[in-house]
């Protein structure tokens, strides 16, 4: 492993943003981070960074396998954020600063346009660019190839995609999974690409209120809950559909159902208009979608599908023997989400 996390609590003022018991981060892998907004995956990944310290708790750095040494997090980590930084001066200067620092500057220009072409900038053109003389996507690129310029052990990117044009985009997944092949480098990433995430990624961390929820896929039904029997809970979709639920601890709280629970099951045609229809809680529930996308998830092999209902995405696992075989299923088609009420854990 390169990181063990230890009874990690980070507290900004009085309120607790991040707790992590234990959490290892293995070597030469690509995680993803993935949670909803405030979750906690930037305040992780700068504490990875060693940006700053965790209020409780630790995290060790172990440069080489079994030997811990959190001083070479310095020089062998670095964070790529949502938005570039770049000093106000040339583009050699940016991709070269880093080395500077650490007083290694032989051939800077010679690393630095070789760090220019991993992310799909001609050195002729932008080395001598100023910073002013860049679009957003172009900035984004400049600073990821001011990290790779340093050959990190540890690439953390947060949302490096999310500001950018889609060809820089591109660009920049491709330069960071050519880290990871070509030096190993471990990379830690969130986004909200979840599609990219479960291609690309050896493991995933799902974020929910700053605690570990899971592996990446689970399926999250935000509040408000209205009350509708003892203990049970009715939301309505955005389509229309109402699903209803017991043991909600309140109304603001958020449904989690791990996608290994949905089954997905074919809508036939002629009961297609009977949908989105209110699904009465007995004990097995039922949701309608259309079936947008089936994607292989690189970590554990399975086939994912996302049913949209409304606008919101719902992630089902197909078990080995519902592949796409016998039951064949693709895009466009009409689904159901069937899954028991009580596999559904809570949040508040
Ligand atoms: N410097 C700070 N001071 C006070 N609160 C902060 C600070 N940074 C983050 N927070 C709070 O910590 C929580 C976690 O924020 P964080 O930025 O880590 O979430 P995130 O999952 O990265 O969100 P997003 O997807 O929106 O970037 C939020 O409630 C946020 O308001």
């Amino acid at each position: 492993m390169i990181y063990l996390v230890e009874g990690l609590r980070h507290r900004y003022g009085t309120q607790t943003v991040l707790r992590l018991d234990r959490l290892t981060i293995e070597r030469h892998k690509i995680v993803g981070l993935i949670g909803p907004n405030g979750s906690g995956k930037s305040t992780l990944l700068r504490l990875l960074a060693f940006v700053e310290p965790p209020s409780r708790g630790r995290i060790v750095y172990y440069p080489e396998e079994g030997n811990a040494g959190n001083e070479d997090a310095r020089f062998q980590v670095t964070l790529l954020g949502q938005e570039p930084y770049l000093l106000k001066r040339t583009v050699l200067a940016n991709v070269a600063y880093g080395l500077k620092v650490r007083g290694d500057t032989e051939s800077l220009e010679k690393r630095a346009a070789e760090a220019l072409e991993w992310v799909g900038l001609p050195p002729r053109a932008f080395l001598r660019r100023r910073w002013f003389e860049l679009s957003g996507g172009e900035a984004q690129r400049v600073a990821l190839a001011a990290r790779l310029v340093l050959r990190p052990k540890v690439l953390l990117l947060d949302e490096p995609t999310a500001s950018v044009d889609m060809e820089s985009a591109q660009r920049i997944r491709e330069a960071a999974l050519r880290a990871q092949r070509e030096w190993g480098t471990t990379i830690v990433v969130a986004s909200h690409d979840r599609h990219w995430l479960f291609e690309v990624c050896d493991g995933m961390l799902h974020l929910l209120k700053g605690r570990l929820a899971g592996t990446g896929a689970e399926n999250i039904i935000l509040g408000p809950w209205r009350q509708c029997g003892q203990d049970l809970w009715a939301k309505r979709l955005e389509d229309g559909q109402e699903l209803v639920l017991p043991g909600a601890p309140g109304p603001n709280a958020m449904a989690l159902i791990p996608p290994d629970r949905l089954a997905l099951e074919h809508v036939l045609e002629d009961s297609s208009d009977s949908s989105p229809a209110s699904a009465p809680y007995d004990g097995a529930c039922r949701i309608a979608g259309t079936l947008l996308r089936l994607t292989l998830e690189r970590a554990g092999g399975h086939i994912l599908a996302t049913v949209a209902v409304g606008r919101s995405l719902f992630t089902a696992t197909l078990p080995p023997s519902r592949g796409l075989r016998p039951a064949p299923f693709y895009p466009g088609q009409r689904v159901e989400l069937i899954f028991p009420a009580h596999d559904v854990a809570w949040f508040s």
